[in-house]
């Protein structure tokens, strides 16, 4: 099976064309086997791109550990940049399909290669407390402090969190030092924590200024990464609602920087960053 090498600053995935290619097996055990780091090829999962009926394409993930994402920010500036540096397409403007719905991306091109790829991704929605309430421009300029929070018991500490969907949950947590925390403990312990029935993402931010943030991710069904777009979103957010953060930061992650835009107009998050193609191969399944 023929697959390409993509990752999103450092956010790693086996992408594979489906316009091309016949999956021999199950997408979720085809995941696990492609991103196991010795046995495989190593990533933190696998990107089918797909045709699709209601958008120019259609994104199709799968964690490490085979589950199915409903959305993936970094990988989508991916597919973006795969479908126009191979051919696919000349638009520079681009609305992607996902489990979360259509997404529409804006690149940037030179010398006929997507440097950047900047994704509306949507409107974030409020889960904290059990609720579902869509961050309108509205409801963002009358929601209270109190109702953004959520107090969470994690081994036998209290911890305050903003749980945040951007077509797939984060819980965000606000910490001194990103540097300085047990992520491969914690990150475990809340992403299986029993208030979360699908399992959550989990985000530690701390801020460096109202304009500039840095994040660790644990992610759900991948452990911890060196980037995830949808959690830079969630964190933007949760940091705007709580009153850290202008409209627009800059995220500081392992792998890399994301520029977030919380649209006050739209209610819209547009996140900007770079995708790299590594290589390509052909894997024997
Ligand atoms: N682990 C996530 C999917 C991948 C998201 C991340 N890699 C991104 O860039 O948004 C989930 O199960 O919801």
């Amino acid at each position: 099976m023929k697959f390409t090498k993509m990752h999103g600053i450092g956010n790693d995935y086996v992408y594979v064309n489906c316009f091309e290619e016949e999956l021999a097996m199950d997408p979720g055990r085809l995941a696990e086997l492609v991103s196991d780091r010795h046995c495989g090829i190593g990533s933190d999962g696998l990107i089918l791109i797909k045709p699709s009926a209601v958008a120019d394409f259609c994104m199709d993930m799968y964690n490490s550990d085979g589950s199915r994402g409903a959305m993936c920010g970094n990988g989508i500036r991916c597919v973006a940049k795969y479908v126009y540096d191979h051919g696919m397409t000349n638009m520079t403007t681009i609305r992607i399909e996902t489990l979360s719905g259509i997404k529409t991306i804006d690149l940037t091109v030179k010398d006929g290669k997507v440097r950047l790829a900047n994704v509306d991704m949507g409107m974030p929605v409020l889960l904290s407390q059990g609720v579902n309430r869509e961050l309108t421009p509205e409801v963002r300029k009358e929601i209270a402090d109190s109702e953004i929070w959520e107090v969470l018991d994690v081994q036998d500490k209290e911890m305050s969190m903003i749980h945040i969907s951007m077509g797939n949950p984060h819980a965000v947590f606000f910490v001194d030092d990103v540097d300085n925390i047990e992520i491969e403990k914690i990150g475990p312990a809340i992403e299986t924590h029993p208030r979360f029935p699908d399992r959550t993402n989990v985000e530690f931010v701390q801020i460096v200024d109202e304009s500039h943030v840095k994040m660790r991710v644990w992610e759900r069904g991948a452990g911890e990464t060196m980037a995830c777009g949808t959690g830079a979103c969630a964190v933007a957010v949760a940091c705007r609602l709580a009153g850290y953060s202008q409209d627009k930061v800059d995220v500081r992650l392992l792998g890399g920087t994301l520029t977030i835009f919380w649209n006050p107009d739209n209610g819209h998050v547009e996140m900007c960053g770079p995708a790299t193609e590594v290589f390509t191969g052909e894997f024997n399944v």
